[in-house]
């Protein structure tokens, strides 16, 4: 019997009573990452979902195991054993398998207490594992096949340059990831049961039927459809605990394409939506979202309110805390999201909402949030001191300088060159731009076969030149539209700190004014401006 039929256990672990998720406040959803879920799984059992039963309604969505880095993790793991079984003959995918499979039963025995939850426990990892293998089974099988019928074809057209297709599809690619999800939640379904609480899996790989389509990518059909869905399944738990799978199946277009990597995220905003929720929590390692990256700024300081557009800034320009889609559904909903910290539970950690301010372009303000019981010495009311919100770099940028060889008027040379990224599919960050002379800041992770290719193309249009081993330094806030005299402070403080500067973008955002620099000046660059223009006193 699988635990997601599993009847509670009354005398579970000692535990005479099993917890029930029946209380009169509203949802609170509570989304922990891979590595928290892979580090702190005891603390996020006990002193944080049956520590919140009581007062609100829990749901749990988790995703893929990390123990250590997420580079290392399940979900990187599973890719890995995919990129294996396309290679014809080769077993390496089992073995990958196997260390997922004794990772999760280690974990299950050094955690769960009860004899019943723990055998239970093994023998769905090892039905999930043995699902997973003959999924990559078949995957290397049909890629065979393909690669016969491709050595045919190309023998009838005589060509005899063989080629075996080097790229596993992006939907066998979704599924193979699925199974972190699954074996993630099916391990703290059985630690939640150990530790007394109520708990339900709940599986959402067919969450969407096959049947659903949508005309264009992921639009906001699919966003009003998914909540309900995902509300209709919720309600199935009745009063047990639920425990989401991240991973919400195949999405039209595939997950990995059309989301990337910390889909989970999205799950638990939609999910927010779908139960009207009264907070979406993120849980984390780090108490929230900071001032600067706590790693390299030492003097960094929480950020207790912050709003979407702040924390959409921040996530694009290198401080990633969470996943860029997460914000526009739970912010419509006037639903606030709460990132926090599993090592520090009692921590306020950072609101995400919208201030009730006028922005430019929008008639209304927005609400406050619905559920939030604001207080006169509530953050949300108290207007923050006229300095710059947080301070962030992006590695691994490349900058392409292209000046016009005026073969064309303005507006074609901007043109062709953006036709020229679009079909290397290559996303400019930053760009500056002058009549004759385009400068445009790229992410160099991106293929680097792609970039040779658009580089030569440009040279159609001028004379380019590339510069690697930069670095984005963004300054962000809400407040820096009134700040007179904040992009002149931000450079001359680079300035006087001998940080040269390769090129200079202020968003049309007005939150946002960027530079490039060297990489090698990054870190020291950010502590220089944190240092001069995050106090008080100072503005
Ligand atoms: N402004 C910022 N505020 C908080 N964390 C930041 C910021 N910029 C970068 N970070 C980094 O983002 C990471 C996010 O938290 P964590 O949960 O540990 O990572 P992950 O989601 O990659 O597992 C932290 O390690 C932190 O150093
Ligand atoms: N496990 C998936 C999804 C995810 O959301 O991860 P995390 O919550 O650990 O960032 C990934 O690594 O992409």
């Amino acid at each position: 019997m699988a635990l997601e039929t599993l009847p509670p256990s009354p005398t579970t672990n000692g535990h005479t009573q099993m917890k029930k998720n029946d209380a009169s406040g509203g949802w609170v959803i509570q989304k922990f990452g891979g590595t928290s879920v892979g580090k702190f799984a005891e603390k996020i059992a006990e002193d944080i979902v049956r520590a919140h039963l009581g007062g609100n309604k829990i749901a749990v969505v988790c995703s893929a195991r990390s123990t250590d880095t997420k580079a290392e993790g399940t979900t990187n793991r599973l890719l890995r054993a995919a990129e294996e079984a396309l290679k014809p003959g080769s077993r390496l995918y089992l073995d990958i398998v196997e260390a997922i499979r004794e990772s999760h039963v280690d974990a299950g025995a050094e955690l769960i207490k009860s004899k019943e939850i723990l055998d239970q426990l093994k023998s769905d990892i090892e039905t999930e594992c043995g699902k997973l293998i003959n999924f990559l089974s078949a995957a290397q099988v049909r890629n065979k096949a393909f690669y016969c019928v491709e050595l045919v074809t190309r023998k009838v057209l005589n060509n005899y340059r063989l080629q075996i297709i080097d790229e596993i599809s992006p939907k066998t690619k979704d599924i193979i990831i699925g199974a972190g999800e699954k074996l993630a939640c099916l391990l703290m379904t059985a630690l939640l049961r150990d530790r007394g609480v109520d708990a339900e899996y709940v599986n959402l790989d067919s969450i969407i039927p096959s049947s659903y389509t949508v005309k264009k990518g992921l639009d906001q059909e699919f966003y009003d459809y998914l909540p309900k869905q995902l509300a209709e399944r919720i309600q199935l738990c009745e009063d047990r605990v639920p425990v989401v799978t991240g991973y919400f199946g195949t999405v039209p277009g595939s997950l990995l394409t059309s989301v990337g990597r910390g889909y989970t995220d999205l799950c638990s905003a939609l999910l927010a939506v779908g139960l009207d929720a009264e907070e979406l929590q993120v849980w984390k390692e780090v108490d929230g979202i900071f001032t600067a990256d706590p790693r390299k700024v030492p003097t960094a300081r929480l950020i207790p309110v912050i709003t979407p557009e702040e924390a959409a800034e921040l996530t694009y320009y290198g401080s990633e805390v969470i996943h860029p889609f997460t914000m526009e559904q739970v912010i419509r909903a006037r639903i606030p999201i709460r990132i926090k910290n599993v090592e520090n539970p009692a921590g306020e950690g950072t609101i995400i909402f919208p201030d009730t301010i006028h922005r430019k372009g929008e008639d209304t303000p927005t609400e406050p949030p619905r559920h939030m019981r604001l207080k006169t010495h509530d953050p949300l009311l108290v207007q923050r001191h006229k300095r710059p919100t947080a301070v962030t770099t992006k590695n691994n940028i490349v900058v392409l300088n292209v000046h016009s060889n005026r073969k064309s008027l303005a507006h074609g040379f901007l043109a062709e060159i953006f036709s020229t990224l679009d079909k290397w599919r290559l996303a400019v960050d930053l760009i500056s731009t002058s009549e004759v002379h385009v400068s445009m800041a790229l992410h160099s992770e991106v293929r680097e076969n792609d970039l040779k290719e658009a580089i030569e193309e440009l040279k159609h249009y001028g004379t380019v030149d590339v510069i690697r081993d930069l670095t984005i330094l963004s300054l962000v806030g809400k407040h820096m539209k009134q700040m007179v005299g904040i992009a002149g402070r931000m450079f001359s403080t680079l300035a006087e700190s001998n940080v040269n500067i390769e090129m200079i973008s202020q968003g049309a955002s007005e939150i946002n004014i960027s530079c490039v620099i060297k990489q090698a000046d990054a870190i020291r660059a950010m502590n220089v401006l944190h240092t001069k223009l995050f106090t008080y006193q100072d503005l």
